[in-house]
């Protein structure tokens, strides 16, 4: 079974959007949704103080971030406000002290990043304005390793597998997924070599024998599908008890051969994506989201960073704008 889930919640459509205040949360919200990060906004009053049994101040935090409970009180360089709302603040963790929350100045709107694990975004040498838009989140990446963990616990209940990963894309998702499955299991690993005129050739070979075992071949991301039509072809002559195939990600527009992959972690548009193991020109793998890179990071020759020399063709022919899609889908096998 394969359901199609638009993954678009974290960003919400002009009509469901709530009428801000002040721009600074507008804008507070355009930040947040860039990042994927999920939001409510003033969901929640906390009264403060009471007279004769009744409430006479309470306090509404401007934003609540559900996938840290953290709520999130704007302010302004303003001093009288700044002191005004400290001490509604000082008297909310006074009354409530299991709740958390931030006073957070528009300079330091970053510093949140790192509690949403966008630590990374510095550290890698890409700049959020060289970001084209953030495809998927951490936690929506954890998320949904998390489930396909929880689907192939139970699919293989009673057995145990060998996963095979490919490399190099692969490093995060395999040591991920295989945290998340709870059955037995051995890791391996491929590892192939492309050229232009012998074609795709096993450079790594597998150290397990795999006949008469259950294979589950995991894959970073399928597009044409011809390493992975490869792979199978190579794998079956094994003599595996079985053999699946899990992606995290799933360029299905872009399919020239008919692969079948049983589990899908994200279908995703036609875009180039890096980050969480994914590279371009082997930089970028330890961004702990996906991202879409502008097309300028990848048309710049000669960016001293840079290291080997195809991903440049791959991300501009992967980026085609005529087949940019915009959605996000969630599949699970
Ligand atoms: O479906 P296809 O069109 O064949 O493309 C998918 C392949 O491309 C990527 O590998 P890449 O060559 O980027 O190597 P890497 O994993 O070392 O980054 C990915 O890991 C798949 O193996
Ligand atoms: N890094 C990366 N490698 C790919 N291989 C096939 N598609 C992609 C992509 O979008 N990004």
């Amino acid at each position: 079974m394969t359901a199609a889930v638009q993954q678009s919640s974290v960003r919400r459509a002009d009509a469901q959007r709530p009428r801000f205040a002040h721009p600074a949360e507008a804008e507070f919200a355009a930040f947040l949704d860039f990042y994927r990060i999920a939001w409510e906004y003033e969901p929640r009053s906390f009264p403060l103080r009471w007279q004769d049994g009744r409430i006479v101040e309470q306090f509404t935090p401007d934003f609540y971030l559900p996938e840290q409970d953290l709520y999130v009180e704007l302010t302004t360089m303003k001093q009288s406000l700044v002191t005004r709302k400290h001490r509604k603040v000082r008297r909310l963790r006074e009354l409530y002290p299991h709740v958390n929350i931030v006073l957070l100045y528009r300079k330091d709107y970053h510093e949140i990043l790192s509690r949403f694990g966008y630590g990374s975004v510095d550290i890698t040498s890409l700049r959020p304005d060289q970001i084209e838009r953030v495809l998927l989140s951490p936690a929506e990446i954890q998320r949904r390793v998390a489930e396909l963990g929880q689907q192939i616990s139970t699919d293989y209940a009673g057995e145990s597998l060998v996963l095979v990963g490919v490399l190099k894309g692969i490093t995060f998702f395999l040591a991920d997924l295989a945290r998340a499955i709870t059955r037995p299991l051995a890791i391996d690993y491929l590892q192939l070599s492309r050229d232009l005129r012998e074609g795709v050739a096993i450079r790594k070979d597998l150290d397990l024998d795999i006949r008469g075992k259950h294979v589950l071949l995991v894959e970073d991301i399928v597009n044409t599908g011809l390493t992975l039509d490869f792979i199978m072809r190579v794998l079956r002559e094994r003599e595996p008890a079985s053999l699946e195939v899990c992606a995290l990600l799933d360029k299905a527009e872009r399919r020239l051969v008919s692969v079948p992959v049983k589990y899908v972690g994200f279908t995703i548009p036609n875009e180039f994506v890096v980050g969480y193991g994914l590279d371009y020109r082997e930089l970028y793998r330890n961004l702990p989201f996906i991202c879409v890179l502008k097309r300028e990071v990848y048309e710049a020759n000669g960016n001293g960073h840079l290291i080997g020399g195809t991903g440049q063709e791959a991300a501009a022919e992967a980026a085609e704008p005529s087949l940019v899609a915009t959605r996000v889908e969630v599949g699970s096998g």
